[in-house]
């Protein structure tokens, strides 16, 4: 097998947006609550999860920049090399990018991908597109054919020319090159003082090289104007995944017993929780949650208390099988937040062990899974200690 070449992902987002007008650079703009930037960025971050990225920003914009960061994941953010200051052109910022790459504290890369942050939905297929075309052909544009015919025309003499419409490609980025290839071009046509170029194809082409086209996307939209900064947000919400919230309730009367299952720890008690299974209320109470997001049921609907195989159980059975709908339906737990009511047995002493434990049976991570517990200050069945109760809520998410 070869080895995947190293990548770099340069970001420029130095521009004003002068086109899209209303008083931020149109990356700061906020987009479905978050600026513009955040999204571009989290795109890439997604699609190409072993590229490093290098962010070019304009000087002005350091605190604006620092707040679209501030909106990302944290595991995202920590993939964002320190950006660098870009130019008056988008041509001399791709270049103080590249020069970065060239010049920084690691190895420069083998192969650039330089994307407008004004394009927030680049995806994994057409970055990958980007990178085999790159390899192959050393200089490679995403294009996509035009469907407007397209006229060259002349003030003074109104249309000049109707170029083939089938020979006409409008291109979009991110454009991929090899890094000596491209650094070459750039630093050329500077000391040519050619520095009107509006695309990094435009640049090797100048400096000689045969540039591929690869297959853009339609849905790779640039925001230039105040138009495109809406289509952008409908667009955003229309693609949001699926996100449900589910909450379960359980209850379980004290009987005879020395422990109690919650979460599937055994926590020592001086009385047990009477039930069909083995009464682990907060696990239940978990499950219904889990249940109640996909909107399939609840926990008696899946495992019949009249059904004698479940005599005894384990309820970790139950909150698994839960958690295994989720996945079944190709989604995942974002959290679960569960309370527990109830005098005795104290449960901080053991929050750290059932949080594992839930997570373990539900295969998300611990950070994901919160437990609390609240007397009901002696009042009502659990405060008389006739009973335990416990609260969930889950929240999932689902592909659209
Ligand atoms: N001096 C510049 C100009 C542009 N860009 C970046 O290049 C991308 C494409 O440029 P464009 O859409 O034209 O952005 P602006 O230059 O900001 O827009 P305008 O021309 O309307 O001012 C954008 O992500 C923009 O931030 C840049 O990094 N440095
Ligand atoms: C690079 C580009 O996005 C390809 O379509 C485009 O040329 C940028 O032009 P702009 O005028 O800087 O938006």
């Amino acid at each position: 097998m070869t080895a995947r070449p190293h990548i770099s992902i340069l970001v420029v987002a130095a521009g004003r947006g002068s086109r899209a007008g209303g008083g931020l650079p149109k990356q700061y703009r906020p987009v479905a609550g978050r600026p513009l930037l955040a999204h571009s960025l989290e795109a890439l971050c997604r699609a190409a999860p072993d590229a490093s990225i290098l962010p070019v920003i304009h000087s002005d914009d350091l605190g604006l920049y620092s707040q679209s960061v501030a909106a990302l994941d944290r595991s995202y953010a920590a993939r964002l090399r320190e950006p660098v200051f870009g130019g008056a052109t988008r041509q001399a910022s791709v270049r103080a990018g590249l020069e970065a790459l060239a010049s920084g504290p690691s190895a420069a890369p083998e192969i650039v991908l330089i994307h407008d942050a004004a394009r927030m939905f680049s995806g994994e297929a057409l970055l990958s597109r980007a990178l085999d075309a790159a390899i192959a052909h050393g200089a490679a544009i995403p294009g996509i054919a035009v469907t407007d015919t397209i006229k060259e025309i002349d003030s003074s003499a109104g249309v000049v020319a109707t170029p083939p419409r089938s020979n006409l490609r409008a291109v979009q980025t991110p454009q991929a090159f090899r890094f000596d290839l491209i650094l070459e071009a750039h630093r050329q046509a500077a000391a040519a003082g050619q520095d009107e170029l509006t695309d990094d194809g435009a640049i090797a082409e100048w400096a000689g090289h045969r540039v591929h086209v690869f297959e853009g996307e339609p849905g790779n939209m640039k925001v230039t104007s105040a138009e495109d900064l809406v289509l952008a947000e409908a667009r955003f919400i229309r693609e949001l995944p699926d996100i449900r919230i589910g909450q379960g309730y359980d209850v379980h009367a004290f009987g005879t017993g020395d422990h109690v299952w919650l979460g599937g720890v055994k926590v020592p008690h001086d009385r047990g929780l009477v039930g069909h299974s083995d009464a682990d209320v907060l696990s239940h109470a978990i499950t219904d949650a889990l249940l109640g997001a996909l909107a399939e049921g609840d926990i008696g609907s899946h495992f019949p208390p009249s059904d004698p195989q479940w005599r005894g159980a384990a309820s970790k059975i139950f909150l698994a099988h839960a958690a295994e709908r989720v996945r079944a339906r190709g989604g995942m737990i974002a959290n679960i937040d569960a309370t527990l009511i109830c005098e005795r047995p104290k449960v901080g002493p053991h929050r750290d062990a059932i949080r594992e434990s839930l997570a373990a049976i539900c295969g998300v991570p611990a950070e994901r899974v919160a437990v609390k517990a609240t007397t009901s200050e002696k009042l009502g069945f659990t405060g008389r200690e006739e009973g335990m109760a416990a609260l969930a809520l889950a929240t999932v998410r689902l592909p659209m």
